[in-house]
């Protein structure tokens, strides 16, 4: 059988007719009926989906005549044209994104050969034109009835995710159920967005899970979309609804490089660069242990209080957000004081390095945002590895290349401070507010240790304690210690922090600097 073996009865083959009739069989899908029961589940179509991530809904489809040549278990006599994913090309706010869209309506969007090499192909095709990748996912995984070659599909595909990573910004979109392959390959990509009630991904289902483990759970709670943006951490971003996940995926891509040799898009900047920002002095707590919103302390500094933020539901207590200063996109990493004091524990510190380790592969210059009370302690937290999870956080500012700005807006202790992009792990611009306290710990904690002899022998302990909080707090934690050592640049009034960061990174914009030559690096796991 041919592609046109489907041509309608009475066209005359090789004719114009007969493409449009071809065409219209290929954009039709399989039958109504898959349609709409795609549609009863709350689910769009591929090409409708592909509608709202486009431009005025333009794109440009590649293979849409392929089909599979698969045989057996009734394969043969099923060859729907497009072989379940929609492939092409289109344009988000004017500059070109590749894409594929599977079709669950065709074998449960399943991959096989076919399709698999049609995801090659456009992958390749993103990569050369170095171009933005977005993947619309809603397929079932490795297609059953064609066996190893379905498996080898993905090897292919997970190939590419990992050659294309830090070259081209990959984003995957979970619109319906993903198993297996179709799970891991987003897990490859840079973020990953889900929808609630209709998206799930997982490695073995509820069916298998309860088989293997006898654990009873739905699809949803396994791999649903608040099991994923809150628990695991696999994705980043949830919604309602279809339509506001696409605007979300194309409001992502107005920050970003359309690949790594490119500086992310610039806009012309509606809010004054010279902007004061005197409500951070309000703001901000001076009492060291009470909470404010760090989200408050973002919005205040950047362009028109407009930031994207990243993982907002995992690992709260760090904030990782894209926004502009002065038109010019920068990547924040902040702890959150509301959320477990802005402790850096585990989740915190692997969703900052994953961010940073972005930024720095797409030219996106950070800006850190300090008030961190050090890692969190506890025993859950040593056994799950904060040391090689905190880690990764180092590693990933250690080895970040774009410009970096720090402000410490009141206390940065221990490990968490150096962490916390300072001076000596290669800040180029560190500026702390006047409230600054920076020290290897509390002082209530540094007296405890360092004078814990002489206030036991003291006639009155709680006295000789208070004496050496003070003695400490006075010696090596007032506002100026840093600076006078050059580990602060500069110690700056709360109202200039916007003016401060412009003025730095604008200073930054043409720094250069190399590396040693490597293959890569071991960063930690
Ligand atoms: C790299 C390694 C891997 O990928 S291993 C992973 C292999 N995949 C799986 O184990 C998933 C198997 N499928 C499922 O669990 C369910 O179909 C999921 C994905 C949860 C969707 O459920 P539900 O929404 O109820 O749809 P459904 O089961 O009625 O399926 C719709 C049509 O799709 C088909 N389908 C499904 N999965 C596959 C598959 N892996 N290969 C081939 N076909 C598949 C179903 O047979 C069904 O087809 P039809 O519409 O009845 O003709």
């Amino acid at each position: 059988m041919t592609a046109l073996d489907d041509a309608p009865v009475g066209q005359q083959r090789g004719t114009v007719d007969e493409l449009e009739a071809v065409r219209a069989a290929m954009r039709r899908g399989p039958s109504d009926r898959a349609t709409r029961t795609q549609h009863a589940k709350g689910k769009l179509t591929a090409r409708e989906r592909l509608q709202l991530l486009f431009d005025d809904g333009k794109f440009t489809e590649v293979e849409g005549l392929r089909r599979h040549r698969a045989s057996g278990f009734g394969l043969e006599d099923r060859r729907p044209y497009t072989d379940g994913v929609v492939t092409g090309w289109g344009e988000v706010f004017g500059r070109p994104v590749f894409a594929y869209a599977h079709d669950f309506r065709i074998f449960g969007g399943s991959l096989g050969e076919a399709h698999a090499e049609k995801i090659h192909k456009i992958m390749d095709m993103a990569s050369r034109a170095g171009a933005p990748l977005v993947g619309l996912c809603d397929g079932a995984g490795a297609r059953i009835q064609e066996g190893v070659t379905a498996l080898a599909g993905y090897g292919g595909i997970f190939q590419r995710n990992v050659r294309s990573s830090g070259v081209i910004p990959q984003i995957s979109v979970m619109l319906g159920p993903c198993a297996g392959g179709a799970a891991y390959s987003p897990a490859l990509t840079d973020f990953v967005f889900m929808v609630r009630g209709t998206a799930q991904m997982f490695i073995t289902g509820p069916d298998v899970v309860e088989a293997v483990t006898g654990e009873q759970i739905s699809h949803d709670e396994l791999g649903g979309a608040h099991a994923h943006t809150t628990l695991s951490g696999v994705a980043a971003f949830a919604y309602d609804d279809e339509a506001s996940c696409l605007a979300d995926v194309r409001y992502l891509l107005s920050f970003l490089p359309s690949n790594n040799r490119e500086q992310p898009p610039a806009e012309p900047c509606a809010d004054r660069p010279g902007r004061l920002t005197p409500a951070l002095r309000e703001l901000v707590p001076s009492e060291q242990k009470r909470a404010y919103d760090m989200r408050a302390v973002i919005a205040e500094c950047v362009d028109s209080g407009a930031f994207f933020e990243v993982h907002e539901a995992w690992a709260p207590n760090v904030v990782c957000a894209l926004a502009r200063l002065d038109g010019h996109v920068v990547g924040i990493v902040a702890n959150q004081p509301v959320a477990l004091a802005g402790v850096l524990d585990i989740k915190g510190s692997e969703k900052a390095a994953r961010f940073v380790q972005f930024c720095d592969a797409f030219n996106i210059p950070l800006v850190t945002l300090v008030d961190v009370p050090g890692f969190l302690p506890g025993v859950d937290q040593e056994h799950g590895g904060i040391i090689r999870h905190g880690a990764k956080l180092l590693y990933a500012y250690c080895n970040a290349t774009v410009p970096r700005v720090s402000v410490i807006l009141r206390k940065a202790y221990g490990g968490a401070y150096i962490v916390m992009d300072s001076r000596s792990i290669g800040s180029d611009i560190s500026l702390a507010w006047p409230g600054n306290e920076i020290a290897v710990m509390g002082a209530e904690g540094a007296a405890g240790v360092v004078f814990r002899r002489e206030i036991a022998a003291a006639d009155d302990p709680e006295a000789a304690r208070r004496q050496h909080i003070k003695e400490y707090r006075d010696r090596l934690m007032h506002p100026y210690y840093a600076a006078e050592r050059g580990l602060v640049d500069d110690v700056i009034d709360p109202a200039e922090t916007r003016v401060r960061l412009i003025d730095a990174l604008a200073v930054l914009r043409t720094k250069y600097v190399t590396q040693p030559s490597r293959k890569h690096g071991n960063q930690p796991q």
